[in-house]
């Protein structure tokens, strides 16, 4: 298989993601606005990272900008071992279909496809076949092996979105992105999905990084970074929901006194 983009020169040591000095703005002059300042912060192979903060501190952002969605005003993004800034619109779009799997708030999937069909849409697209026992494993993994042949419509809530996290691990991605990907969900279904999205880190070496605003759900992972005002603030390893808490609590109390 040919590649567009240059071939990743990365060791296993070598973080799945890594921002260094990242900053963007938007806007211009008096308009602008600073959503991410000169954030450095790697993501390690085979780890699940929660990304946390107030609303507007650029969790978002820094998720678009390190998945080659959105272009960096200056430093550096990269996926394994590729800058991003050095590709061009076709070479990131290949870029994002063979390396980076997607998770976002809403499941997104096709009504008129079977659940299968939605799994392995991506793949045709890139006009790749799914490797049979991975498909098997990400389907087992999720716990949809009876559902496989429903529509969406078929489907809770629940069921939807442990599609859209196996449609994001089939193609074997270096980096899944999900964004609030348990926000539309009620709790039992979100403790779902959250635990589906830890046992493909800890079961199959996936690496999994969440913009979350939830302190439970943040706990699914095995470290968390917390960002305010576009800035990397802190980080705990092993979070508990009561440790995030408290920290997110301390930061609003920094932010009401300085
Ligand atoms: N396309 C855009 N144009 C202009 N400003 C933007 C754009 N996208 C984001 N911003 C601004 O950048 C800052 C960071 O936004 P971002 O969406 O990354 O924050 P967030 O932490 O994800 O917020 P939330 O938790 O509310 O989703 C905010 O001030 C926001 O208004």
């Amino acid at each position: 298989m040919s590649h567009a983009f240059p071939s990743s020169s990365a060791t296993l040591t070598e973080p799945a993601a890594r921002a260094s000095g990242l900053t963007k703005t938007y806007g211009k002059e008096e308009t602008r606005v600073t959503a991410l300042d000169a954030v450095s912060v790697e993501f390690a192979r085979g780890r699940f990272t929660a990304v946390m903060g107030p609303s507007g501190s650029g969790k978002s952002t820094l998720m678009h900008c390190m998945a080659g969605l959105d272009p960096v005003t200056s430093g550096s993004a990269r996926i394994g071992g590729v800058e991003l800034s050095a590709l061009n619109d076709r070479q990131l779009t290949q870029l994002r279909r063979e390396k980076v799997g997607f998770v976002f708030q809403g499941s997104n999937l096709l009504p008129t496809l079977t659940a299968l069909e939605n799994i392995t849409l991506p793949l045709r697209l890139a006009g790749r076949r799914p490797e049979q026992a991975w498909l098997d494993t990400v389907v087992a993994t999720v716990g949809l092996a009876e559902r496989l042949e429903h529509r969406p419509t078929e489907l809770s809530g629940g069921q939807q979105q442990r599609v859209a996290v196996a449609r994001a691990l089939v193609s074997r991605p270096e980096i899944v992105f999900a964004d609030e990907p348990t926000g539309n969900l009620d709790s039992r279904s979100g403790a779902e999905v959250l635990g589906f999205l830890r046992d493909s880190v800890r079961e199959l070496g996936q690496t999994v990084v969440m913009v979350t605003h939830d302190p439970v759900a943040a706990a699914y992972a095995d470290r968390v970074v917390f960002l305010a005002d576009g800035r990397l603030v802190d980080e705990l390893d092993a979070p508990t929901a009561d440790a995030v808490l408290a920290r997110m609590l301390a930061f609003e109390a920094q932010g009401r006194v300085s």
